[in-house]
Order: structure tokens, then C-alpha cells, then sequence
């Protein structure tokens, strides 16, 4: 179970209070994620989560509140979080660590996506990024190539020798491509970054929102599109790709935004780099956990999977 922190009653229902969100009526510990203390928190005004953040520093996190509370403003369904009525501050304190309410999303996760459920995922994707372009304030994606290049020689000692060797060769080959001028020229601005299957709700077969938002950073947009693919549209048991839900997912993110000539270019790339960025966190989680946090770590020879899928099948756009 996700909870890092234990949180009391007493001190939940303080909170909300303070925040004139009503009077606390139940407080749920969350089962699932693996990054931060997560609390479903119902009143009589609502409905509400929690978050504790375990990893995440108080200077890191206005970038990623501000955000969802900018692109709650812009009409995309995603957690509105909850200010202090009188400074308007975003981020609060509980437990001692930085903390923050947000509205519930209703729904479920849709864990076994449909080729319409992936359109409707690319559209609003690609909806978010445009809605992310007014948004001012800039932080990298602090999952991007300088983690990777610092990571990969942490995790090293804890593979074999064939995987020691694909991740030294993709990641020379994402630095190549990364000082390439067709890199250079990729649109760019806020990402979600981790967009999967449990990081998106349902509720009757129709999209209620996008979640968790972070690994969220200023990266390309390409970067994020490559993500969802490597989730939504994969076979999970060999990460081959599912032609029918990638085809889906990026019509449906083309209606809202044409992809550029340099986009078309590189998803092939970035593909690659998303299924190296799950496959190097996964390996680092697994090998290298926080003390008795981490209890279920995500299996990292499926990104190996992807990642060589990826490399021996590149995905054009169409
Ligand atoms: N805003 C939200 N609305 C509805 N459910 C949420 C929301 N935030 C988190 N959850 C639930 O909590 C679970 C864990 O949240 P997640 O953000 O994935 O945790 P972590 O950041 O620790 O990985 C999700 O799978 C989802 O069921
Ligand atoms: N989506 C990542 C892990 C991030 O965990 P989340 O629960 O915050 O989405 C993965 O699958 O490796």
C-alpha cells in the first residue's frame, strides 16, 4: 500500500478545514503508485486525494501544482489543487512534508484500453499540450537525458552483460540524437511525461481525466506522445506495438494538433527513449529502493522488451 506517512484523522480533517473543503467524513489510505503517500479524502463538499510527497522537494513541486491548477483553468480535466483561502498557496504541510489537496477524478483506470479509449487519450493529450503553452513557469523533465547519463552507470553493476551493453549503446545513440538539429527543432513546452494506463480515469467507457502529474517538465511533446505509445498501444505480455491502438491514439492526437516534419522524423527515436527512460527508473527502483518503501517495484524487463521491440520494429506516423 502507497502510504509512506500515516496521516491522522485529526490532522486531515484540520487541513480541510483550512481549506474550506468541508468537514472530513472519511480518510482512505490509497492503495497502488510507488512514489508518493496517497490519501482519498471525502467530505461533505466533495471529493478529494491527499498527497504526500516522498521524493519531491518543496522548491520542485509549485512547478507541477501550478500546472494542473493552469490546466484545470484551461478546460483539461485534470486534478484542480486546492489553495489556502488566504495566500492562495498551492502546497501545504503535513507531517512535516509538502503536501497538497486536489480534487478526485472520477472513475477507473481502463487497464485494458480500446482503440476509441486511445483516441480519446491522444486527443486530449493533445489538447493538454496546447493548453500548456501559456503556462509560465519552466522546469525540466528531472527524468530526461541528464538523469538517464547519470543513472545508467548506478544501475550497471545489477545487469548482465547483454542488457549492460544495450544500455550503454541506446543511451550513446539518445545523446546523438539529442544534439541533432532535428531534435533541436521539436515543439516543446509542459509534458506530462508518465502518462499510462494508471495515470488516466474512466467512467463509463469515457475519458474523466489525466493524473499524477509528477514527472511532469518542459520536454518535447514528442517525448510524451512516445510514452503514451509505449503504454497504451503495446501488447503487454512482449511489448510489441498494436497497430490498431497506435494508429487510434495518434489520429486521435492529430485532429487536434499535425504532427511537424521533424516529429515525423524522430518518433521512431523517441520511442526508443521512452522505453530507455521507463527501463532505467524500473532497474533503479528495483536494484536501489528507498528503505521499506518501494512494496510492489514495477518489473523492469518489460521496458528491456519494449525497448528492443522498438529498436528492431520502428513505428512511422502515418
Ligand atoms: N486525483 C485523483 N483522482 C482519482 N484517483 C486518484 C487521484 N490521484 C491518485 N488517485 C488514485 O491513487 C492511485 C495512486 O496514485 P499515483 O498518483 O499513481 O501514486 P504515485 O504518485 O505514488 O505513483 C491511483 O492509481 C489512483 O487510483
Ligand atoms: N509509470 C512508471 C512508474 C511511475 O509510477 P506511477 O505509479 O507514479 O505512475 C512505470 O510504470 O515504471
Amino acid at each position: 500500500m502507497a502510504v509512506f506517512t500515516e496521516v491522522s484523522f485529526d490532522e486531515a480533517r484540520e487541513l480541510l478545514r483550512h481549506l474550506r473543503l468541508g468537514e472530513l467524513q472519511e480518510l482512505r489510505g490509497i492503495e497502488g503508485g510507488i512514489e508518493n503517500t496517497n490519501y482519498f479524502a471525502t467530505t461533505d463538499h466533495g471529493a478529494y486525494v491527499l498527497t504526500l510527497f516522498e521524493r519531491l522537494s518543496a522548491a520542485q513541486l509549485p512547478f507541477y501544482l501550478y500546472l494542473m491548477k493552469h490546466l484545470a483553468q484551461a478546460g483539461i480535466p485534470v486534478p484542480d489543487p486546492h489553495g489556502d483561502p488566504a495566500s492562495g498557496d498551492l502546497l501545504q504541510t503535513v507531517a512535516g512534508k509538502p503536501a497538497a489537496v486536489v480534487d478526485r477524478l472520477r472513475g477507473r483506470s481502463e487497464l485494458a484500453p480500446s482503440p476509441a479509449q486511445c483516441a480519446a487519450v491522444g486527443a486530449m493529450l493533445a489538447r493538454m499540450h496546447l493548453a500548456g503553452r501559456g503556462y509560465e513557469r519552466s522546469q525540466p523533465n528531472l527524468r530526461g537525458l541528464a538523469w538517464w547519463n547519470e543513472t545508467v552507470p548506478v544501475v550497471l553493476p545489477h545487469v548482465d552483460a547483454a542488457q549492460a551493453a544495450l544500455l550503454r549503446s541506446e543511451l550513446a545513440y539518445q545523446n546523438h540524437v539529442a544534439a541533432s538539429p532535428a531534435y533541436a527543432a521539436l515543439p516543446r513546452g509542459p509534458i506530462h511525461a508518465d502518462l499510462f494506463r494508471d495515470n488516466a480515469m474512466f467512467e463509463d467507457g469515457v475519458l474523466t481525466g489525466f493524473f499524477d502529474f509528477y514527472f511532469a517538465g518542459v520536454d518535447t511533446w514528442l517525448f510524451d506522445i512516445a510514452v503514451c505509445l509505449n503504454d497504451w498501444c503495446v501488447h503487454l505480455p512482449d511489448g510489441s506495438h498494436d497497430a490498431g491502438r497506435t494508429a487510434a491514439f495518434l489520429q486521435g492526437y492529430a485532429q487536434e494538433r499535425a504532427p511537424t516534419a521533424a516529429e515525423r522524423r524522430l518518433l521512431p527515436a523517441l520511442l526508443r527513449a521512452g522505453a530507455l527512460r521507463f527501463w532505467i527508473s524500473r532497474l533503479w527502483d528495483y536494484h536501489l529502493p528507498r528503505e521499506a518503501s518501494i512494496l510492489k517495484p514495477h518489473d523492469p524487463t518489460h521496458f528491456e522488451r519494449v525497448l528492443r521491440q522498438r529498436i528492431t520494429h520502428p513505428v512511422h506516423l502515418p
